[in-house]
């Protein structure tokens, strides 16, 4: 499974390239079975979740090639809509398969999805929704088999904005016959990437990114070449590193008005941020101070990806700082690793409250999650002397080489093989 130790009290300098969203390219790569013919997408990152989602397309009958960050997906021999069992176990993702296959062949066969144990996630609304555009669901030995006859229009309110079932609805709308409403859609910027990757196709998508998003059904979809955003909680959790260790670093590839709040708290910490179009600059004189209240929300609250990284620079802020996380009900997992690092904090139910002390000391540490991993190594990076960090299988799921990357930035840290 493999470990990083990490050397700490080196400060991040210099300058890295910031890759293409994970939580853009998963669904979009669902998407290109819609169209018949070869999709290209590029700045997909080299992960776990995406080779998982490659392994989907493939064994559905898709060609798939990756050459650099560069995805080809030919979906011309598709001959199964059954996601394999074993697939959809290893990552939520997996799910976005549901209305891509439903609305272009008319059946998937699902099971439940895998993914990071930060709360129930249920996919209630995902069904819900696909019901409501003419979807027939059966369930049977941990199976869901779902079967359409031609999907119809509808108007849609979702409970919650969920991400995922936005982007299931999302794609399934836009093959069904007549106009769909989504309402209380979920507003993130990777649902606005997917709209446009869709209405590339030849889609009828207005109202992406808001909270009422409007969908004209079309009969068929074309391949189209597409780039994946930057991912915004990779680009965050290293401006929480450079932050961490009194370091300044440069940022290429970022979208600056995706990170709104996560620089408004940096920036109430101390830390002072610049953007030149693309390029985000970070600099920290390594004291830092709390902040009164960080609430994880929907977009365009606080990302509750990057809940557990800010958590980890909070413990070494001066004074107590408060956060509630309201997405994810069991997103404290880190807690007790950080602990482990002298790190102070009390949860009660949902709200952490973080004593920053003088410095984290290390320790061996395990990521409990992906962004709970991530939280750790920031931590690493802070605490002087060596800090391990085991289970780093959950890092890569989302961050690729993330000791390459960290590398870059002057940090010392290594992947172990066990
Ligand atoms: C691949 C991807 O894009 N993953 C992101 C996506 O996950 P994901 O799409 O799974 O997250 P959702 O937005 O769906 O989840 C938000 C909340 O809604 C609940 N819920 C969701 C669906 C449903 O059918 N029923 C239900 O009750 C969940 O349990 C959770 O409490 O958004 C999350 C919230 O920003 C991020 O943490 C994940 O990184
Ligand atoms: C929770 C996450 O991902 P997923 O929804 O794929 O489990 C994440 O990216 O932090």
């Amino acid at each position: 499974m493999g470990k990083f130790a990490v050397e700490g009290g080196i400060p991040l300098t210099g300058s890295v390239r910031v890759h293409g969203a994970k939580n853009a390219a998963l669904p979009i790569l669902a998407a290109s079975v819609m169209a018949k013919g070869e999709s290209i997408i590029y700045d997909v990152p080299d992960l776990e979740d995406v080779r998982v989602m490659q392994a989907i397309l493939t064994s559905l009958g898709a060609r798939v090639k990756r050459e650099g960050s560069t995805i080809t997906v030919d979906s011309t021999g598709i001959c199964s809509t059954e996601v394999p069992d074993d697939l959809m176990r290893q990552m939520r993702s997996s799910i976005f398969l549901m209305g891509p296959l439903l609305a272009r062949y008319g059946s998937v066969r699902v099971s439940k999805p895998g993914g990071c144990t930060i709360g129930s996630r249920p996919i209630d609304l995902h069904v819900k929704g696909l019901q409501m555009l003419g979807a027939v669901m059966k369930e049977s030995h941990g199976f869901l088999y779902c079967e359409a006859n031609g999907l119809k229009g509808t108007s849609f309110y979702l409970d919650i904005p969920s991400v995922g079932a936005t982007e299931n609805i999302l794609m399934a709308a836009v093959l069904a016959k007549g106009n769909t409403i989504i309402g209380n859609a979920a507003r993130e910027p990777e649902i606005i990437d997917l709209a446009d990757f869709l209405n590339k196709m030849g889609a009828k998508i207005r109202g992406a990114g808001e909270a009422t998003i409007f969908v004209e059904g079309v009969s068929e979809l074309k391949p189209v070449e597409h780039t994946i955003i930057p991912d915004r909680v990779v680009t965050g959790t290293l401006m929480i590193g450079a932050a961490m260790t009194g370091g300044r670093i440069h940022l290429e590839n970022v979208n600056p008005s995706h990170l709104g709040v996560v620089a408004t708290k940096l920036m109430e910490t101390g830390v002072e941020i610049e953007f030149d179009h693309d390029i985000m600059t970070v600099t920290s004189n390594g004291r830092l101070k709390s902040v009164d209240r960080i609430q994880t929300s929907y977009y365009p609250g606080f990302p509750t990806d990057l809940q557990a990284p800010f958590m980890a620079l909070l413990t070494i802020a001066e004074g107590t700082s408060i956060i509630s996380e309201t997405v994810f009900e069991e997103r404290y997992k880190h807690v007790s690793e950080l602990r482990r690092m002298g790190a102070r904090i009390k949860v009660d139910l949902r709200t952490a409250f973080i004593e920053g002390v003088p410095e984290l000391t290390p320790a061996q540490v395990e990521a409990t999650d992906l962004r709970a991993g991530a939280a750790l190594v920031l931590a690493g990076l802070a605490a002087k002397g060596i800090t391990t960090i085991d289970q780093i299988y959950l890092i890569d799921r989302g961050y690729e080489r993330f000791e390459e990357m960290l590398g870059a930035l002057g940090a010392r840290i290594h992947r172990m093989q066990d």
